[in-house]
């Protein structure tokens, strides 16, 4: 199958390669010219993901419509706060047939819409049985190194996640499939804020009951947020729901878990972020989140308490004490 992985980030680099090795015809496209050129010179990813060499099969394209034009399944790896406008530059294209596999996970700012939502307002011709997700607990440092990984492939349509089944499952990446989208994206695009709350924790040198629950009740206002918008609940309990929860709020990858850890240190936010290369979703999606849980009238604390900690220097201390001295509540609302 020809497909074309868009952004050169760790997660698009490991798929196209993963790929790759299953011997599809695959392009990786580069946001920036200059580093998809580096990236063919070197036939690795030095910035990203340093030590894993492209397979054959794999090309490094410049042109986005050149590599869009050549596909038959497009997967997006761009961070979340580009693919409105990443789409968008390719939306004139004929995209009829093609199958676009989302793999960002985030709420966009200002809208609060989940990335196939995106999707289908950027690419107006593009219809909801073309977008699939593809979600789970999937560090790329353990895939790329073929590393035991389970994920989700989801569509509204079960004949589009089955097709991104078979085009990414292998023995070390299983892939099972789902059609409730709007639980696997708000799960899996939630659980980074969560995270954030896990790496506070670590932080403030708390111990394993405190993250214990954290997970826990991060999952309860996951759950409460995917119930309202009409998302299956056993949803929440598979691989993009508990399972990307748990993965993101204990691993020493977790990009998301380690702004929380430096927050809890005691840094600022603007500092984080400045000396990291990577991308950490949950920092942007926390205010989407709590705008998105505001206006349905949603209680979630957790993110609440992140969103106040990361842009309103609330200190880390006291916002753990504000919810733990909250009003006591029966265990299910
Ligand atoms: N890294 C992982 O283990 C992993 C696993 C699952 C999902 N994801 C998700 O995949 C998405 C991409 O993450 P990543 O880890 O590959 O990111 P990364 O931080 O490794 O790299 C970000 C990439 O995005 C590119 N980029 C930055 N601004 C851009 C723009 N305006 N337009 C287009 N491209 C731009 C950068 O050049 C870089 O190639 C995120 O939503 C992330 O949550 C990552
Ligand atoms: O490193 P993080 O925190 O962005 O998490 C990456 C993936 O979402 C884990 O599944």
């Amino acid at each position: 199958m020809k497909i074309t992985v868009l952004g050169a980030g760790s997660w698009g680099t490991t798929l196209a390669i993963l790929l790759a090795s299953k011997r599809h015809e695959v392009r990786l496209w580069a946001h920036r010219p200059e580093f998809a050129r580096a990236l063919e010179a070197d036939r690795e990813n030095k910035r990203y993901l340093k030590g894993i060499l492209f397979p054959a099969s794999l090309h490094v394209v410049e042109n986005l419509h050149d590599a869009v034009n050549a596909a038959e399944m497009i997967v997006t790896a761009v961070p979340s706060h580009a693919l409105r406008a990443t789409a968008a530059a390719f939306a004139d294209l004929n995209l009829d047939g093609k199958v676009i596999v989302n793999v960002a996970k985030g709420i966009e700012r200002n809208t609060g819409k989940r990335m196939s939502e995106v999707l289908l307002e950027a690419l107006p011709a593009v219809t909801p049985e073309q977008i699939a997700a593809l979600y789970g607990p999937s560090h790329a440092e353990e895939v790329a190194r073929q590393q035991p990984t389970t994920v989700v492939a989801c569509s509204v349509s079960e004949t589009t996640a089955r097709q991104v089944q078979e085009a990414f499952h292998t023995s070390a990446f299983r892939v099972y499939v789902n059609t409730d989208l709007i639980g696997v994206e708000i799960a899996g695009s939630v659980k980074n804020v969560i995270a954030i709350a896990a790496g506070i924790s670590d932080g403030l040198g708390f111990g394993d009951n405190a993250k214990a629950a954290i997970i826990t009740r991060g999952l309860a206002e996951i759950s409460r947020l995917s119930a309202k918008l009409g998302a299956d609940p056993l949803t929440m309990s598979g691989l993009s729901g508990i399972g990307d929860l748990v993965v993101t709020c204990l691993s020493r990858h977790s990009r998301n878990r380690y702004v929380g850890e430096q927050i809890g240190k005691g840094r600022k936010l603007d500092d984080i972020l400045g000396e990291m290369s990577m991308v950490a979703e949950g920092v942007l999606s926390s205010k989407a989140v709590l705008e998105l849980a505001n206006r349905l009238g949603v209680d979630m604390p957790i993110t609440r308490a992140v969103y106040e900690m990361l842009f309103e220097d609330k200190p880390a201390p006291q916002a753990i004490l504000d919810l733990m001295e909250r009003e006591p509540k029966p265990e299910n609302y």
